[in-house]
């Protein structure tokens, strides 16, 4: 090892754990290929999420309900393929997990075997308790996902907050610690107000990664296109933007097709 390139150590369920108890905030992001994870987990991102955002970023679905199994595994192996560090968590999506638990299980075997991922997440709680024991048997790490719920969007109408009645507030609390009891090493909670979320943060010894859940919780995802500002149309108060990459690749486009047009490009060196 001494002449070696220092080893990156790897993220794991447990290392995630131990952050929350030691009280360093996990970072997480998306990533659907490659190119983009190869430059997260270089970032020193601890999680890199495949998400069913890929529905919407990757292929201009107007919700998350589209994408198939088959899509998410063919995403998930590029990511796989790139990373170094990072710990790689992918979304079951719409219709793998929701039949019944058996299914459930075949789905998230398919991950595990065809992409060489690290977890799942699946979206709910008691509902799909079922499900989540019976992967959580089979030794495939499960990420809770409660709150907003982009899979039952036609159920709730819109992508309002959640949880901010009593009753919901209640379900969302006994949810986050079933998921515990059982054995998910995490659980993301998406846009639900900033107080029950740091209290459901605090009722519970595994990680909460909160979008839009405000910062009493112990770590944050984004969609790694909305931090980088390529999708303005989308516009949400939590959204931080650490780039104008729609701006920086639209003048790079620019600057191409004037080059080609007035014959600048290409130079004398750059042909054979
Ligand atoms: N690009 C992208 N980023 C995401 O964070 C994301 C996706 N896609 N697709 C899947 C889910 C859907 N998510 C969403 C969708 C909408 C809002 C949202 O706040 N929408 C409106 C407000 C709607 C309302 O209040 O009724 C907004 O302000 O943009 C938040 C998270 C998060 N996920
Ligand atoms: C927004 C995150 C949590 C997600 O589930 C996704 O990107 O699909
Ligand atoms: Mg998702």
């Amino acid at each position: 090892m001494s002449t070696a390139k220092k080893a990156y150590k790897r993220v794991t369920t447990k290392s995630l754990v131990d952050m929350k108890a030691q009280g360093e905030k996990i970072a997480m992001l998306t990533a659907y290929d490659y190119t983009m994870a190869q430059i997260v987990d270089g970032a020193g991102i601890d999680v890199i999420l495949v998400g069913d955002s890929a529905s919407n970023v990757m292929a201009g679905h107007e919700t998350t309900l589209p994408i198939t199994l088959d899509q998410m595994i063919y995403h998930a192996s590029g990511v796989v393929r790139a990373i170094k560090r990072s710990l790689v968590v992918v979304d079951l999506p719409f219709g793998s997990y929701q039949s019944d638990p058996k299914e459930a299980l075949r789905s998230a075997i398919r991950i595990m075997k065809e992409s060489g991922a690290h977890a799942v997440k699946l979206e709910g709680g008691k509902e799909v308790k079922d499900s989540i024991k019976r992967i959580l048997h089979a030794g495939i790490p499960v990420m809770g996902h409660l709150g907003l719920t982009p899979q039952s969007i036609y159920k709730f109408g819109t992508y309002t907050v959640r949880a901010k009645e009593d009753e919901e507030a209640e379900k969302l609390k006994n949810d986050a610690k079933m998921l515990e009891k059982m054995g998910c090493f995490a659980v993301v909670l998406e846009k639900v107000p900033a107080s029950l979320a740091k209290e459901v943060a605090e009722s519970i010894n595994i990680p909460v990664i909160g979008i839009g859940a405000g910062n009493g919780v112990d770590g944050q995802v984004l969609v790694v296109h909305d931090l980088l500002g390529m999708t303005h149309e989308f516009n949400p108060r939590f959204l931080r933007r650490y780039a104008d990459l729609h701006s920086e690749m639209t003048k790079a486009f620019e600057n191409y097709r004037d080059d080609v047009k007035s014959r600048d490009f290409p130079s004398d060196q750059e042909q054979y």
